[in-house]
Parts: C-alpha cells; structure tokens; sequence
C-alpha cells in the first residue's frame, strides 16, 4: 500500500491546544503515514534574532532556552494527562535544548555565525516539533517514530540556508528508513549534504521537505494542511470574499506559488508534478472527522468561464533598468551582465528589453549588489543605471489565460477606474500566468479591484 505523507506547518501550532488537532487529524487518516512538521509559529523568526542577540551577549543564551523551555513545557502539559509521559518527554525536550544551547554558546565565543552551524540552529524549531509531536500521539496509543533527515539520509546539493534535494540518492534512503507500517514524524526543513551537514532547504521550506519525501516514497499523496480552507482566489487576509478553488493544475499551482502566493513554498510543485503525485490542501480550522481536501492540485488543465483562478503577489521582484540609447541591440552587453551576476550567485528572474533599455528584474535581496557589480563593469553603452525597489509583482493565473480574448482588457480597465498605474506588463512568458508591476502602494488596492472585477 503506498504511503500519504502529511505536511503540518507554523500556521497549524500557533497555540499550545493546536496540537491535538493535529493529533485528531493523524487518528482520522487510520493508516500507516509520514508527517512532516514545521516549528511552532514564529520559532523560526525568533531562533534567528536569538543567533543575533547571543553573538553579543552570552545570558540570551538562557533566556533563549528559558523561553523554548518554558513553550515546551506549557504544551507537555495541555496534552498529556499521565505523569510519566509528561516527564518522559520533558526530558527529552530539556536535551534537545542542551544541544542547542551548545551551538549557541559556541557562536558567542566565536562572535560569529557560520553558515553551516546557522543552518543547525535554525534546525532545532522543527526538531523540537517532531520530539513533541511523536510522544503525544504515542501517549495516545498510535505506533508513532520520529526520523530524522539525517538518520535516512535525505540528501541535498549542499547550498547552505537553500539547498535543493538530491532525489537519485535519497529516494532509496528514504524507502529504507521508513519502511515500517508505523506513523513516522519528519521534522521539515533541512536535509543534510553529502558530508552530513545540515543544510536548511530555505524559509517555508518544510513544504518542499515533505514534497521532497512524497516523491522519494512514491507517495499516494502529498496532504499539506493549513489554516485557510484551500487555494482561495486571493489570499483571504486581503481580499474579503476570497472564492476556494477547487482544483488547479500543477501549472497554475506552481506559477502562483513563484508569485508569492505563500500557501505553498514555490518548489512543492516540482518533484511531485515529475511523477504525477496528487498534493491535497486540507483546512486544519474546519476539520470535521473527514480528511477530504479542500483543493486539489494535479496534472488535469481545467478551463473555467472566467478564466482567472486565482490573483497574487510578490514584493521580492525589484527592477534594474540600464539605459542606453540603442542597448537593446547592442550585442555583448546582456551577456557581460548576466556572467558578472552569475559569478557573484545572483539569479536573474526575468529580462524584459526594449531599444534604449534593458530591464532586469531580481530579487529584493540582490537589487543593491546587482546595482554595484554592473556599475562597476563601467560598461559605455549604459549611459544611466535605476534600481527600482518600491514596486509589487502582481501576478494573475488561470489555464486558457492566453487564448481568451478580453480577459487583459477587463484587468487593466478595473486597475484604471481605480487609477492604479502599470509600470510593465509581462504576457506570454507562461502559458497560464501573467504578471505587471506597480507602486508598493498600489498593491492591495490593485488586487481588491482584480478580484473584485473577476470574482465578485
Ligand atoms: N491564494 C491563497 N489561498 C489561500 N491562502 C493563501 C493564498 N495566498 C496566500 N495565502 C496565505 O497562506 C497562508 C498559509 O500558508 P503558511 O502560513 O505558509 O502556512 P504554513 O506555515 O502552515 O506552511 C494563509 O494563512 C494565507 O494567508
Ligand atoms: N519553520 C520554517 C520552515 C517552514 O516551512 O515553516 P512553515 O511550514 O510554517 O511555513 C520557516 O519558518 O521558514
């Protein structure tokens, strides 16, 4: 019988009683399964301050576990009633926090972090998860491990802080390690190189994590569970009447995740769209003893009348625009760019020219080096250099997007009775998304007029 992996993430353990729910959700599958879970919402966030404040002064090192301890403790206590798990499992937290606290300690005396004990640190939100996680549901009787990455091992490239899973080698590993008709506990996050480092898979990553096991283990499914009920037309915290979509391909799912629609981390689609693997998207909030999804992502291309399925954005595409009288023809100057970018790893997400400029558009976190690198190739044909950060990627997608006449015209209509300006349009690029750009603070008026034009 194939395996369901299961993907719980911060968005399913922001209070200490949301466990059970998990608890309740795992016990109504009834089946051997995987679940991959993330740390408790904002442990992340607050592990990586903690890295910053302990560089400077060694007593956050016990306020850091203090916390965590105390986080721990409280949860011991909502969910076991007997005396003897709770102890159990208080102490196997307390150890697992010493091991951090050793990392910790070492980054204070070293005043600095290195990347690869940044990544072990960082680590240790989903690692205390997984720990706490397991011993609920075998206090409850159910056949529960924990596996670790490490202990398969799940391979990855080894890029520290954003690797990418190494599916030739880890795919028989994984099989191995969790053979057993038993409910095993992954914590998401990070696998480990070929040296045994750990090395995280980048922020929301534990979706690509449990995408990562779903495609290693031939999975029947891969069922992500949030706090919203599917794939909605719009995220539901901007828009007031967002529209569940009930099934979008892989395509549409893929190219919303890349446009910022954080539901799903953007490389989930990948490996499961390459052998056909169903990912279900369940709404943990509605949970009602039946673990039918909500949404339904896979190969089958549906067309609907209104063709956009759903609308979205992104903030980390900025723009650098080199201009040029004639350097859109000029041969020789994209590709000095390109190279300089590529030696200094800077991805390039999408090059848009015209005659007297070329467009650049980058991430958030490049613009300024970017900015450097090419100003500094002195090159005589860029005669003025722009980087444009105040501006949003927004990003409609639906199958059929290309072929129906009209649709571009009601968008840009409905952006202009509110007098939103476009600063670029890009179509065509993807068979089912496209996307423009406007004033950061045009953003959330700008996909309330979409959504409202196509789904009101
Ligand atoms: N189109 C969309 N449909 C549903 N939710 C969306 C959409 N776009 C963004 N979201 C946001 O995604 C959130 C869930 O994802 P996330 O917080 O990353 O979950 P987790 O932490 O469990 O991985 C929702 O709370 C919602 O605000
Ligand atoms: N905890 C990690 C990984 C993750 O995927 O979390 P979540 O499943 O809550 O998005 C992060 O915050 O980046």
């Amino acid at each position: 019988m194939k395996k369901v992996v299961a993907k719980f993430g911060g968005s399913n353990l922001k209070k200490k009683e949301d466990i059970q729910k998990l608890v309740r959700v795992i016990k109504a599958y009834d089946r051997p399964m995987v679940i991959v879970v993330s740390a408790f919402y904002g442990i992340t966030n607050h592990l990586i301050q903690a890295m910053d404040d302990v560089k400077k002064d060694e007593s956050n090192i016990e306020k850091l576990v203090r916390f965590l301890r105390e986080l721990k403790e409280e949860a011991i206590l909502e969910n076991f009633d007997d005396k003897d798990w709770q102890d159990r499992t208080l102490n196997a937290v307390q150890s697992r926090i010493k091991e951090l606290s050793r990392y910790l300690t070492g980054i204070h005396y070293i005043g600095d972090v290195p990347e690869f004990v940044e990544d072990v640190i960082l680590s240790y939100g989903e690692r205390l998860s997984s720990l706490v996680l397991t011993s609920i549901l075998q206090s409850n009787g159910i056949d529960a491990e924990e596996a670790l990455p490490e202990q398969m091992p799940l391979v990855t490239d080894g890029e520290f802080g954003n690797a990418t899973v190494d599916f030739e080698i880890s795919s028989a590993n994984v099989q191995k390690r969790l053979a057993e008709n038993k409910i095993y506990v992954v914590p998401g996050f990070y696998g480990v190189s070929e040296q045994g480092k750990v090395t995280l898979l980048g922020r929301g990553g534990s979706d690509y994590s449990a995408a990562a096991i779903a495609r290693c283990l031939e999975a029947e499914s891969l069922d992500v569970w949030k706090d919203v009920d599917g794939f909605m037309s719009a995220d539901p915290k901007l828009v007031k009447s967002p529209q569940r979509i009930t099934n979008l391909s892989y395509a549409e799912a893929a190219e919303l995740s890349y446009f910022g629609a954080s539901i799903l981390h953007p490389r989930t689609v990948e490996p499961l769209k390459e052998v056909g693997i169903p990912i279900h998207i369940g709404n943990i909030d509605a949970f009602d003893g039946s673990v039918a999804p909500r949404t339904v992502v896979y190969g089958t291309e549906t067309v609907t009348d209104c063709i956009i399925k759903s609308v979205t954005y992104s903030d980390d595409f900025c723009i650098l625009k080199m201009r040029g009288p004639g350097v859109g023809l000029k041969k020789g100057v994209l590709a000095k760019v390109s190279v300089a970018l590529d030696r200094a790893g800077i991805n390039i997400k999408s090059v848009i020219t015209s005659q007297i400029v070329i467009n650049l558009l980058l991430s958030a976190k490049d613009i300024k080096r970017a900015y450097s690198i090419v100003e500094e190739l002195e090159l005589s044909s860029i005669t003025e250099l722009i980087a444009s950060e105040q501006i949003s990627t927004i990003a409609v997608v639906g199958e059929g997007l290309l072929d129906r006449p009209g649709v571009a015209g009601r968008l840009f209509m409905a952006l202009a009775r509110k007098d939103i300006n476009v600063q670029m349009i890009v179509s065509g690029a993807s068979a089912v998304a496209s996307y423009f750009m406007v004033a950061k603070d045009d953003r959330d008026s700008a996909i309330e007029a979409i959504h409202d034009e196509f789904f009101k």
